[in-house]
C-alpha cells in the first residue's frame, strides 16, 4: 500500500517538473502565434534564470554573450525578462524610430524611493510630468544664462580643489576622493548657493556629502527584489527601508533650507540679494513651484526629486569619469605631453585654467571622447521598458521587458572602430565625412550620454565640470606614481563604472609662480 503510495507521489512529481520544464521552454522561447520569436539567449535555470552563471561585471558577461548570440539577445535574471542590444543599427532602433514606445523605465526599488515614487525624470514613465521637469531642468536650470551665472561657484571649488592638492605635495592623492568632493560642492552650491558648500556655517554640507554617498551605496547594491518582484514586499535585504531613512534625512535638509529660503525661519540664506544677485537653483525652482498656473509649474514632490536626480545623475558619473581620463592620461606619456603642451599654449604658464579656455582645448576635449568610448560610466545606459510589445530586428521584445542598450560593447566593437581597444584620442580629431563626435547620441557608434528622448540632459554641465577640474589639475600639477605601483585599468561595475582600484598618484609643483595656487 505504502510503496503503490510512493509511486504516485513520485508519478505526480515527475509530471509537475515536466509541466514545470516545458512551461519553460515554451516562455523562453515562444511568443504566442503569428509573432515573430523572441530574441536568442542563453536558457538558464528555471527561478532564477541565468544569474548563478554571471560574474561580478555584467558588461563583460554580455559582450561575451553578445559575441555567441549576436547584436539582440535575451537573458533572464530571475523571472524577469531582459533584453541586451548590441550593434549601433539596432540601438538606433531603439532610440530613434521606435523612441516612444521604449522611453520609459521599469524602477528598481531604490531608484523608486530615491524618486519619490518616480516623480522625476531619471526613473518617471514618459509621461507629462518627466516631459515638464525635463523643460525645467534644460531651459531653466541648466540654460546657457544660468551655466553662465553659476559660473563663479564651479571656479571657487575648482580653486579651492587646487590648493588642497598644492597642501598635499609630495604627498599620495587620492583622485577619486578629491573629484568626488569637488563635483559635489559645486552642485551643493548650484543648488543652495554658496553658503552651504562652505561648509560649517548651516551645519549641512557634511550631512549633504554622506547622504548622497549612502544613497549612491544602496542604489548601486544588487537587489534580489529587483529580480523576483514577488518577492518585493519582504525587502529581504533591507535595501527599501535604507533607502527611505536616507531620503527622511534629505527631506530634513530641503525642508530647513526651504523654510529659511522662503522666509518662515530667519531668512538666513538665499535671498536673491544675499546671493550677490545670482540666483541659485534653489530660488529658480521655488519661483517655478509658486507660478501655480504657468505651463513649468512643479511641486515639491518634484522640486526635491530634481535635485535627488542631479546629485545622483551627477556626482558619480562626472568623478569617475575625470578619474579613469586621468588615469589613461597618466598611463600614456605621448597624451600626457600633447595634453601639457595644450594647456601651455592655450592658458599659459603664468595663468590659471578659466572657463573661457576650455572650448580651445580640442585635444583634452578628444581624450575624454577616447575615454568615454572605453570606460563610459553607464555601460548599458539607464535601462529602458518598453510600453507595448515591439519588435526590434525580426525579435519580439515584449512590453514590460527590461532594455539594456550595450553602449559598452558597441563602443569596443572592431565593426566600427580601426583596433578598438587601443587609447587613441585622434580618432576623434581626425575624422573623415559627416560622422559627427559630439555627445548628443546622433551617431549610435557612440552615445554615451545615451541616445533620444531619455538622452542625459546633464551634458553641458557634466562637460564644464569634467573639463575644468581636469585641465586645472594636469595644468598645475606633475603626477607620479607612489614607488612600486603600476596603472590598473580593471572596472568595478556599479551605479556608475569605477575604477576598481583607485588611482593614488603625488603631485608636484609645475607652474613657478606660487600665487597660482593660492
Ligand atoms: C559625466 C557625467 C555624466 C554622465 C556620463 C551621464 C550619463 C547619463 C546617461 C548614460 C543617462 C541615461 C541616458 C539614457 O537612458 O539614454 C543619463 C541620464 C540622466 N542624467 Fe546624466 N550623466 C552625467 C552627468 C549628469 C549631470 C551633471 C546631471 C544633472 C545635472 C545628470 C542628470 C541626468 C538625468 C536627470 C538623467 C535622466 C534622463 C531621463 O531619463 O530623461 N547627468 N545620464
Amino acid at each position: 500500500m505504502t510503496s503503490m503510495k510512493d509511486e504516485l507521489v513520485v508519478a505526480g512529481l515527475a509530471f509537475m517538473v515536466m509541466i514545470l520544464a516545458i512551461s519553460w521552454h515554451k516562455r523562453t522561447t515562444s511568443t504566442g502565434t503569428g509573432t515573430p520569436p523572441l530574441p536568442p539567449g542563453p536558457k538558464g535555470l528555471p527561478v532564477v534564470g541565468y544569474f548563478p552563471f554571471l560574474g561580478p561585471n555584467l558588461h563583460h558577461e554580455f559582450a561575451k554573450l553578445a559575441n555567441h548570440y549576436g547584436p539582440i539577445f535575451k537573458i533572464y535574471l530571475g523571472s524577469k525578462l531582459h533584453v541586451v542590444v548590441n550593434s549601433a543599427e539596432l540601438a538606433k532602433v531603439v532610440t530613434g524610430e521606435q523612441d516612444e514606445s521604449f522611453a520609459n523605465r521599469d524602477p528598481h526599488t531604490a531608484g523608486l524611493v530615491a524618486s519619490y515614487n518616480a516623480s522625476d525624470i531619471a526613473w518617471a514613465p514618459n509621461n507629462g510630468n518627466r516631459r515638464k521637469l525635463r523643460k525645467v531642468l534644460v531651459y531653466e536650470v541648466l540654460s546657457n544664462v544660468n551655466l553662465e551665472a553659476s559660473h563663479s561657484y564651479r571656479r571657487y571649488e575648482v580653486r579651492k580643489t587646487i590648493k588642497d592638492v598644492y597642501d598635499s605635495i609630495g604627498k599620495p592623492v587620492d583622485i577619486n576622493e578629491i573629484l568626488f568632493l569637488t563635483v559635489m560642492n559645486i552642485l551643493t552650491s548650484i543648488v543652495w548657493g554658496k553658503g552651504l558648500a562652505e561648509g560649517s556655517k548651516y551645519g549641512f554640507s557634511d550631512e549633504i556629502r554622506d547622504v548622497v554617498s549612502r544613497i549612491v551605496e544602496i542604489a548601486e547594491g544588487l537587489n534580489i527584489s529587483d529580480f523576483f518582484p514577488v518577492l518585493a514586499r519582504f525587502d529581504l535585504q533591507g535595501v527599501k527601508r535604507k533607502m527611505e531613512d536616507q531620503i527622511k534625512r534629505f527631506d530634513q535638509i530641503f525642508e530647513t533650507t526651504i523654510e529659511e529660503r522662503t522666509g518662515s525661519k530667519s531668512g538666513l540664506i538665499g535671498k536673491k540679494d544675499k546671493l550677490d544677485g545670482k540666483k541659485d537653483l534653489l530660488q529658480i525652482l521655488l519661483e517655478l513651484k509658486d507660478q501655480d498656473a504657468m505651463p513649468n509649474s512643479i511641486n515639491m514632490t518634484q522640486l526635491k526629486a530634481l535635485i535627488v536626480d542631479m546629485f545622483l545623475g551627477g556626482v558619480d558619473a562626472t568623478s569617475a569619469m575625470v578619474e579613469w581620463t586621468m588615469t589613461e592620461i597618466l598611463r600614456n606619456t605621448r597624451v600626457m605631453t600633447k595634453v601639457q603642451d595644450e594647456l601651455a599654449e592655450v592658458v599659459g604658464l603664468n595663468n590659471i585654467v578659466e572657463e573661457s579656455h576650455l572650448p580651445k582645448l580640442k585635444y583634452l576635449d578628444a581624450v575624454f571622447k577616447e575615454t568615454f568610448r572605453l570606460h563610459p560610466p553607464l555601460p548599458f545606459l539607464l535601462p529602458r521598458a518598453p510600453n507595448r510589445t515591439c519588435t526590434v530586428g525580426g525579435y519580439t521584445v515584449p512590453k514590460g521587458s527590461t532594455i539594456f542598450l550595450n553602449v559598452w560593447a558597441i563602443q569596443r566593437d572592431s565593426k566600427y572602430w580601426d583596433n578598438p581597444s587601443e587609447f587613441n584620442p585622434e580618432r576623434f580629431l581626425n575624422y573623415e565625412g559627416s560622422e559627427k563626435w559630439d555627445y548628443s547620441g546622433t551617431n549610435l557608434k557612440f552615445f554615451p550620454f545615451g541616445s533620444g528622448r531619455r538622452r542625459c540632459p546633464g551634458i553641458p554641465l557634466g562637460e564644464k565640470m569634467m573639463m575644468h577640474i581636469l585641465a586645472s589639475l594636469m595644468h598645475s600639477f606633475e603626477w607620479r606614481l607612489p614607488e612600486g605601483e603600476e596603472y590598473d585599468l580593471s572596472e568595478k561595475f556599479g551605479i556608475a563604472m569605477k575604477k576598481k582600484k583607485p588611482l593614488i598618484v603625488i603631485p608636484s609643483q609645475r607652474l613657478i609662480d606660487d600665487s597660482m595656487y593660492l
